[in-house]
């Protein structure tokens, strides 16, 4: 092993708000979603021997102080951690980048590494810790097999990140992957002629400066991504036509949502917001939603400010309209209920806008 090869190597990737036209991401529509500084997962790899990947002490427990501990902790947020999202990863990096698979043909060396990771991201809450995971773990893979720059286009990662999830069963769109790799604030167009024959859509960045001050609420709620998109996703393969009606007004707010913030017209832009939420409580209905997601979004809409979930579920994003005043009123009356607030930080653009 030469010198170079026993160095660390670790990288971060920033959790991503769903701004505007999520979830029409994962059915042929448009968003705009921005990347969220205020939590991010890290993965770091280390040089070994063999392949090992490091369970987390806390999202990935092996031991349990009591069987009851156990079921407790199994019904609250499930079996899964995100060990499995760090395998996934390798074995999609693996195909895709390997001679004789799918892939792109590179003679990639045999040295081993250890792969282990930490997120602040409150699980499993709609503000993609899953692709946090994956976005980190790759771009350590990508660095540690020294994989040339033209074979990892920033337009072509989100793809090969969603396939870790897709290698997983994890019902995902886009989105999220797009926002994590570019940064900043990005309009989406997942436009079904590109989706099918390039397997991307159209991204553009927009300038972060145009959003106006936001407010990021969220609960302790998991919910799996995966369990609330398979019905809907159902009916939406099967041609369901009310479903493709609604799905496709989702995707109109991205559009109308993108003029808004370039006019910056911020009336429109907060019923903008308001309809996006109304629109996802037709499609997936309140038994999917959860109380207490509704709860939150309900909490914001009585004090004025415009409100809709980030992702699918467990935190959601505010506007205050009328400005800083209303959103002190928001902050009392969000911590009174027991939620967590914070202004959410836009994270930092790796692709510039125009
Ligand atoms: N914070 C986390 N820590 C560990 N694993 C996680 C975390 N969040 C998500 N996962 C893994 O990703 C899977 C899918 O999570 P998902 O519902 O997409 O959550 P999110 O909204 O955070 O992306 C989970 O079943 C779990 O395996
Ligand atoms: O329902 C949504 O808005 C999003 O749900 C998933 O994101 P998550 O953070 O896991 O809740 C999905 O991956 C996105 O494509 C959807 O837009
Ligand atoms: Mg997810």
């Amino acid at each position: 092993m030469g010198k170079e090869d026993h160095r660390r190597i670790e990288h971060r990737a920033y959790a991503r708000v769903g701004f505007l036209g999520n979830p029409s991401d994962a059915y042929f529509g448009k968003t705009i979603s921005f990347s969220l500084a205020n939590v991010h997962a890290t993965v770091s790899l280390e040089p070994s021997s063999t392949i090992r990947f490091l369970p987390h002490p806390v999202h990935d427990p092996g031991e349990f102080g009591s069987l009851q501990d156990m079921a407790e902790r199994l019904r609250g947020e499930g079996y899964y951690g995100g060990l499995r999202l760090l395998m996934a990863t390798c074995k999609v990096f693996h195909d895709f980048y390997s001679p004789g698979v799918a892939g792109e043909g590179i003679s990639l060396h045999d040295r081993g590494f250890t792969l282990s990771y930490d997120t602040n991201i409150p699980r499993q809450s709609g503000l993609s810790g899953s692709s946090a995971i994956v976005w980190a773990a790759l771009k350590c893979l990508l660095e540690y097999y020294e994989i040339p720059n033209e074979l990892q286009q920033v337009d072509s990662l989100p793809s090969l990140i969603l396939r870790v999830e897709e290698e997983l069963g994890i019902t995902a769109g886009l989105q999220d992957r797009v926002v994590q790799v570019y940064g900043g604030l990005v309009f989406m167009d997942f436009d079904k002629i590109s989706m099918e024959t390039k397997k991307k859509g159209i991204y553009k960045p927009m300038d972060p400066e145009l959003l106006p001050p936001l407010y990021l609420i969220y609960t302790k709620n998991p919910s799996d991504s995966g369990k609330v998109h398979s019905d809907v996703r159902k009916k939406w393969l099967s041609g369901d036509q009310h479903i493709h009606k609604l799905m496709s007004e989702v995707a109109e707010i991205a559009e109308e949502g993108r003029s808004c913030l370039l006019n910056r017209d911020y009336t429109s832009l907060a019923t903008l917001m308001d309809k996006n939420f109304d629109l996802r409580r037709q499609i997936f209905g309140d038994e999917v939603l959860g109380d207490i997601n509704i709860k939150m979004v309900e909490r914001a809409r009585s004090v004025g400010a415009a409100c809709k979930f980030t992702g699918s579920g467990g935190a959601v994003v505010a506007f205050c309209p009328k400005g800083q005043l209303q959103a002190k009123v928001l902050i009392a009356a969000c911590e009174a209920s027991g939620f967590t607030v914070e202004a959410c930080q836009i994270g930092p653009a790796s692709v510039t806008h125009i």
